[in-house]
């Protein structure tokens, strides 16, 4: 980032706000959500990288929150955005509940491969959830092997197809072999990647190499909108498409991911942005999913909302200073 483009560490302190929100069920793990929210001259951003990311690596989401809050969207090609909705690692019996807090998506990503689950689990949960959309996409996280990518996708894709399997196996070299091993099979079921891509070096390796047909973006963990469209212009070129996806946002990161969505110059498939329904409480007024679909627009916490979410004094000092050190990056 431009030096001068870098507002000052004083300044940074004196925009935030540190909230963190209860979540309806456990999602990768967590049942409460921490975020650092900027409120700057174009808007607000959300610095949210999870606990466990390093400074250097969070940095870029601290890039993102800039760009939002200091010079806002990129300008729009369209003024809605499609959305999947997003099923977490519950039990069959709970899916109808998850999905009626999407209304209309047509498309829907299910959580599999859990750990302390079995592939039973993972076909009972994918059954139950086509019995209410049309498209299914599965998310194992990396946590098949290649041979259990193989054993459960053929299981999973027995009755009905899959739309695409996300992040099957962990590195760009199983992707590779899976996607080889697939083809050998007849099992036509496109990967994509997910964190090959969020918490890689270079995010066009894992499509150069062979190893996916879709690529799922994200906001934050590329430093920004403009970084994501870009992204996307040049994965194009090798004929991956492209999925905007929240990394579990409040309503601002939320915002800035449809925003980047309504930039892009194609899109074709549902993106990950249903994602506030998973909160139990938000920074703003949920937005209203009808028919599938959010509407692009910009997102202004309520200061009530704000104030009755705020995170504890030792949390938010933590906050604070991840965000000195992450602005020592950029
Ligand atoms: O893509 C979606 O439908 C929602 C976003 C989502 O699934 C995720 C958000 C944040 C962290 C991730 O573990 C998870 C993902 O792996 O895609
Ligand atoms: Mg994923």
């Amino acid at each position: 980032m431009n030096p001068e483009a870098v507002p000052s560490a004083d300044e940074l302190r004196a925009a935030a706000t540190v909230v963190a929100l209860p979540m309806r069920v456990r999602f990768r793990g967590i049942t409460v959500r921490e975020a650092l929210l900027l409120r700057g001259p174009a808007g607000w951003g959300e610095f949210a990288p999870f606990p466990e990311y390093g400074d250097v690596e969070a940095a870029a989401w601290l890039r993102s929150a800039i760009e939002s809050a200091w010079e806002g969207p990129p300008a729009p090609r369209r003024s809605s955005i499609p959305v999947n909705a997003t099923v977490p690692a519950v039990g069959a019996e709970q899916v109808p509940e998850i999905l009626a807090r999407f209304p209309g998506a047509r498309t829907a990503k299910v959580k599999v491969a859990e750990k302390g689950q079995s592939l039973s689990d993972d076909l009972a949960r994918v059954a139950a959830v086509r019995e209410h959309v049309d498209h299914v996409r599965v998310d194992a996280n990396g946590g098949w092997t290649v041979g259990e990518a193989v054993r459960a996708l053929t299981a999973l894709t027995e009755d009905a197809p899959l739309q695409y399997a996300e992040q099957p196996c962990a590195t760009v070299d199983e992707l590779v072999e899976l996607r080889n091993r697939l083809a050998e099979r007849g099992t036509g079921v496109p990967i994509a990647a997910d964190e090959s891509i969020r918490r890689a070096d270079d995010p066009l390796r894992v499509v150069r190499a062979g190893a996916a047909d879709v690529a799922v973006v994200k906001v934050a963990p590329l430093g920004g909108m403009r970084a994501l469209v870009a992204l996307a212009e040049e994965l194009a070129g090798y004929g991956a498409k492209v999925v905007v996806s929240s990394a579990l946002d409040t309503a601002v990161g939320i915002g800035a991911g449809l925003s980047a969505a309504a930039a892009l110059p194609e899109l074709d498939l549902a993106c990950g942005l249903g994602t506030g329904g998973l909160l139990a409480e938000d920074v703003a007024t949920p937005r209203a999913m009808v028919g599938g679909v959010l509407d692009v627009a910009a997102v202004t916490p309520d200061p009530d909302r704000l104030a009755g979410l705020a995170a504890s004094p030792e949390r938010t000092s933590w906050w604070l200073d991840r965000l000195d050190r992450c602005r020592a990056f950029l």
